[in-house]
């Protein structure tokens, strides 16, 4: 959390504008035979297929999706770009490109972009897009990034949230509410080191949360995974909200409900033990934690033996028609309603 006081610290008011995009340029060359033009002209140069073009953009707001005080620029970068490609997995489609759009305030340093662009630089090497463009700008009042990213595809592989049928069983990748908790544990050493900046505190309890909020992963893996057990989804989308918010999208999308199962819910023995320490139920944090960025989907129950004992794919719940309501079968067999804050008693 401490700066580096020794670091160069170069004013970006030193390179012009045009000066600091072509050096952000430097450290992109194209990789995708689909990236035909990148950063340099007014616009980039994407080769059309006879596919469907995907698209699709978030921001992220200083203060609202990110504290600078814990969070590292280089985590910042790869976030971003998780975060923009997210989307792209959970249409079950391969995103190629991507756009960052940043707003700088002047307490930036070249070195500080410098970073931020290498943790970009390193998400683009490992899920395989290029950044093809984006735009600069100042800022008043804090960091500003928007990311778009951009996937071709065929429409008969394309997964929409709409498309569940009764029935279909409810899986998410990964395990969930890590992300949270993680953060959680970062809010609270900030405040140990506002009171003391010479507390040294221990964080290899913490280590897999921690890396969660400050590093989360993109499953593209996740489309071969599934190519390779044939199975295709009926319907998905990513875990960034809360799996409970995530499940309410499918459900209404396709006008159905759901049961899920709080015995299901994929945990990490570190997200338990911390929110036991923290005092917090971890099946409330699971369901609506948020930015795990795992994929939620449904498939046919007939695909369930495809997907049985996969150790990236957990199997939470089932749909159920819309009639039947929406809730999740505690440990003790009780039913209680989801609703977007988590779940309530009936
Ligand atoms: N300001 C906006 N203008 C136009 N469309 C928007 C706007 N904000 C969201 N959308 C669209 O609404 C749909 C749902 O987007 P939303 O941002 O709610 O979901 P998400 O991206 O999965 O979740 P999150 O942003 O929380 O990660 C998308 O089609 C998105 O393009
Ligand atoms: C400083 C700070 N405050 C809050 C959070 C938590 N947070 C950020 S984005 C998000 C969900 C998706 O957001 P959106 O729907 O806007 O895409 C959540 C739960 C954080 N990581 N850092
Ligand atoms: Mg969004």
């Amino acid at each position: 959390m401490l700066e580096d006081k020794n670091q160069p610290r170069t004013p970006l008011a030193q390179l012009c504008e045009f000066g600091l995009i072509a050096r952000i340029s430097e450290g992109f060359p194209l990789k995708n035979g689909s990236s035909k033009l990148g950063i340099g002209d007014d616009a980039a140069v994407l080769q059309q297929s006879e596919e469907n073009t995907l698209i699709t953009k978030e921001l992220l707001i200083e203060g609202v999706h990110f504290d600078l005080s814990f969070m590292p620029l280089k985590h910042l970068g790869y976030k971003t770009v998780v975060v923009g490609i997210s989307d792209l997995c959970a249409m079950n489609v391969k995103p190629e490109q991507i756009l960052i759009s940043i707003a700088v305030s002047n307490r930036f340093t070249l070195e500080a972009i410098d970073e931020f662009y290498s943790g970009v630089q390193l998400a683009c090497a490992r899920f395989g897009v290029d950044l093809v463009g984006g735009d600069t700008s100042s800022s008043v009042t804090g960091l500003i990034i928007a990311v778009t990213a951009v996937a071709q595809a065929k429409e008969s592989e394309v997964v929409l949230r709409s498309t569940a049928k009764e029935t279909d069983l409810l899986v998410v990748t990964g395990d969930i509410g890590a992300a949270y908790m993680g953060l959680q544990v970062l809010e609270r050493e900030k405040q140990v080191f506002l009171a003391n900046p010479n507390n040294q505190p221990d964080l290899t309890p913490y280590t897999y949360l921690i890396e969660r909020q400050l590093k989360p992963e993109a499953r593209t893996d996740i489309k071969t995974l599934l190519e390779q057990l044939e199975v295709k989804p009926t319907a998905m989308i990513d875990v960034s909200d809360g799996l409970v918010s995530e499940v309410l999208h499918l459900c209404r999308a396709a006008d159905l409900g759901c049961r899920v199962y709080e015995e299901k819910l994929p945990l990490d023995p570190q997200l338990i033990s911390c929110c036991e320490e923290f005092n917090i139920d971890s099946t409330t944090v699971a369901l609506n934690g948020g930015e795990d960025y795992e994929l939620l989907f449904t498939i046919s129950l007939s695909d369930f033996d495809k997907i049985k004992g996969n150790p990236n794919l957990t199997l939470i719940g089932h749909m159920v028609s819309a009639a039947s309501g929406k809730e999740l079968i505690t440990r003790a067999g009780t039913s209680v309603a989801l609703t977007a804050r988590g779940f309530t008693a009936s």
